[in-house]
């Protein structure tokens, strides 16, 4: 078994790849290091060979996530680090460390499927756009905030935007709210999709007319039916097996 770690701001992603191609990983997600050891320790003690770990996190957290991966599982810890080039793919940042990981290793891991120009989204606590052209440059990308952001500054700046978390059929409804949830749910749905669709009409004069378009991060889905949008939930994963094979 391999341990994967993808580090976001949100919420440790985990799971647990079998050495037999035909078995399913085992997955999950953990607010931190001590619900993430809680989840896997039992199921990962036995027959772990490697960890892989891509971490958008501070180096001093996420050198305490290394550590007690490594201490109390007793296993390798391979850090997934800056580039300027891996798989076909050159970094576009003026400084190219500075780069978000779990971006660099979604477009890796995109660029890999057809090596084809390609636009990738990864809509997680902050909603990234990066724009990958047919010979592999990064030609840069976009940050926006995500919807918990959204919410959370219209949480923190009224006083009477109030609500539980909101059922599940608020969240996917982009008719005129008539509660509070609903307005708010609906609108940051809408901001999103408009704003995913705007950078799908604008791709086409950076990247031509032939590009792949692939979806990732926890809010992918609210826009995997925009025309041409494939979803691949584990595409930070997939670049983090290439960038530590
Ligand atoms: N099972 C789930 N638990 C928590 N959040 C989820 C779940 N499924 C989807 N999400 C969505 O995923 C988002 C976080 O995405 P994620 O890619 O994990 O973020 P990050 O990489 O920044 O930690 C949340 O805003 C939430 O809307
Ligand atoms: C843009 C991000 C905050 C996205 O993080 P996430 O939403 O996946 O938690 C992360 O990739 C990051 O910290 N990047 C460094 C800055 C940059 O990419 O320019
Ligand atoms: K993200």
């Amino acid at each position: 078994m391999i341990l994967e770690l993808d580090c976001g701001n949100s919420y440790i992603k985990w799971r647990l790849v079998p050495p037999i191609a035909a078995l399913a990983p085992i997955d999950g997600r953990a607010v931190d290091i001590g619900q993430l050891l809680d989840q896997v320790d039992t199921s990962a003690k036995c027959g772990l060979e490697k960890c892989r770990l891509v971490s958008v996190r501070s180096d001093s957290e996420t050198d305490a996530i290394a550590l007690r991966v490594s201490s109390e599982l007793g296993v390798e810890v391979l850090r997934a680090m800056p580039a300027t080039t891996l798989g076909g793919v050159t970094n576009g940042y003026l400084e190219p460390e500075r780069l978000g990981l779990d971006r660099w290793l979604a477009m890796v891991a995109a660029f890999s499927l057809r090596r084809r120009a390609c636009l990738v989204f990864d809509l997680g606590t902050a909603i990234t756009v990066d724009l990958i052209a047919i010979d592999g440059r990064h030609l840069g990308g976009f940050i926006t905030p995500g919807i918990p952001l959204m919410r959370d500054q219209l949480f923190g700046h009224t006083r009477r935007i109030r609500y539980e978390g909101p059922a599940e059929s608020v969240l996917s409804d982009v008719s005129p709210g008539r509660s509070t949830a609903q307005a708010v749910e609906a609108g940051c749905l809408l901001m999103v999709r408009s704003y995913i669709g705007a950078q799908l009409d604008e791709a086409s004069a950076r990247l031509g007319n032939a590009f792949d378009v692939y979806a990732t991060g926890g809010d992918a889905a609210l826009v995997s039916d925009l025309p041409g949008v494939t979803c691949i939930p584990d595409l930070v994963f997939r670049g983090l097996a290439i960038a530590c094979p």
